[in-house]
C-alpha cells in the first residue's frame, strides 16, 4: 500500500486526476469506478477541468458506481445514480450508455446485486476504483464486520452513517434509507488499482486504522492492505494520526518520476 500525504484536498484531487489521465492515455475506454460523498469532488473537478482544457480525452471512458441506496424512487436527486450522472457523467459529456450501476429500485434486490457483479466482470473489470472512507472505516457501504470476501449485496446502514449522510437529505435522518446496495469488499478488491482519498481530521482515526492497524473486517478499508496496487491519498489533517507519516513523505518525495501512483 502506498500512502501519499498531500497539502490539501485540492492537491489530492489533482494527483488522482493525473493518475486517471495517465490511465486514459494508456487505455481510452478504461472502466473508472467512482465514489460519492463530498471527498472525491476535487478529483472530479480536476478531471473535468483537464478534459475541458483538452489535456485529457475522456470521451471513451466508462464509469461505474460503487454503491446505491435501496428504495429511493427512480430519479431521486440523492440516489447515487443521479449523483454520479450530475457530478461525473454529464460534466464529462459522456452518454448514459457508458455508465453502469446497480438498480436500487429493483423489486428483486438480490438479483440486481448479482446482475451488477456479472455486468462488471463482463465489462472487463474496473481499472481504477476511487474510494472515500466513512468515519467508521467503511468503503462503499461495507459497514464494519462486512466479509472481506463479500460480493455486491444488500447491507443495512449503521446509525452513524445515516447521521453522516442526513446532510444530503435536508438534515432529516428519517429520509435516509436504511438499506443500500454496495459492491462487496471482494468485488472492490477485484479492481486493478484502488485509490482512496481521505481529507479532514474527522477521517484521521479511520485512516490510521486502515493503514497501520491489522486487517480486520471491523475496519473494512483495512482490506486495502491485501491489494497489490492500493494508493491512500490523505491531506495533513487526515494523516495526523499516522505513526509512519514521515516515512510516507520520504518515500513519495524520493519516488522515481516514471512510477506514478
Ligand atoms: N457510500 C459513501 C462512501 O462511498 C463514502 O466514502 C462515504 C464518505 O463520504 P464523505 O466523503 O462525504 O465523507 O459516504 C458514503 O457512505
Amino acid at each position: 500500500m502506498e500512502v501519499v500525504i498531500v497539502k490539501d484536498a485540492k492537491a489530492g484531487g489533482e494527483l488522482i486526476a493525473g493518475a486517471i489521465a495517465d490511465l486514459l492515455a494508456r487505455k481510452p475506454d478504461a472502466l473508472l469506478g467512482v465514489a460519492t460523498g463530498s471527498t472525491p469532488l476535487p478529483i472530479y473537478d480536476a478531471l473535468i477541468a483537464r478534459t475541458g482544457a483538452g489535456d485529457v480525452d475522456a470521451s471513451r471512458a466508462r464509469i461505474c458506481q460503487l454503491d446505491e441506496y435501496v428504495g429511493l424512487p427512480a430519479g431521486h436527486p440523492e440516489s447515487y445514480r443521479a449523483t454520479v450522472l450530475r457530478q461525473v457523467v454529464e460534466p464529462l459529456g459522456l452518454p448514459e450508455s457508458q455508465f453502469m450501476g446497480p438498480d436500487g429500485s429493483a423489486d428483486d434486490v438480490q438479483a440486481a446485486c448479482e446482475a451488477y457483479d456479472k455486468a462488471l466482470a463482463e465489462a472487463g473489470g474496473v481499472d481504477l476504483q476511487i474510494l472515500g472512507i466513512g468515519t467508521d472505516g467503511h468503503i462503499g457501504f461495507n459497514e464494519p464486520c462486512s466479509s472481506l470476501a463479500s460480493r455486491t449485496r444488500i447491507k443495512t446502514l449503521i446509525e452513524q452513517t445515516r447521521i453522516d449522510n442526513a446532510r444530503f437529505f435536508d438534515d432529516d435522518i428519517d429520509q435516509v434509507p436504511h438499506h443500500v446496495i454496495t459492491q462487496g469488499i471482494g468485488t472492490i478488491l477485484d479492481a486493478r488499482h484502488l485509490v482512496l482519498l481521505a481529507t479532514g481530521e474527522g477521517k484521521a482515526e479511520a485512516v490510521a486504522q486502515t493503514v497501520e492497524g491489522p486487517v480486520s473486517s471491523l475496519v473494512p478499508a483495512s482490506a486495502l492492505q491485501l491489494h497489490r496496487h492500493a494508493t491512500v491519498v490523505v491531506d495533513e489533517a487526515a494523516a495526523s494520526k499516522l505513526k509512519l507519516a514521515d516515512y510516507f513523505r520520504h518515500a513519495f518525495d524520493n519516488k522515481p518520476d516514471w512510477q506514478g501512483i
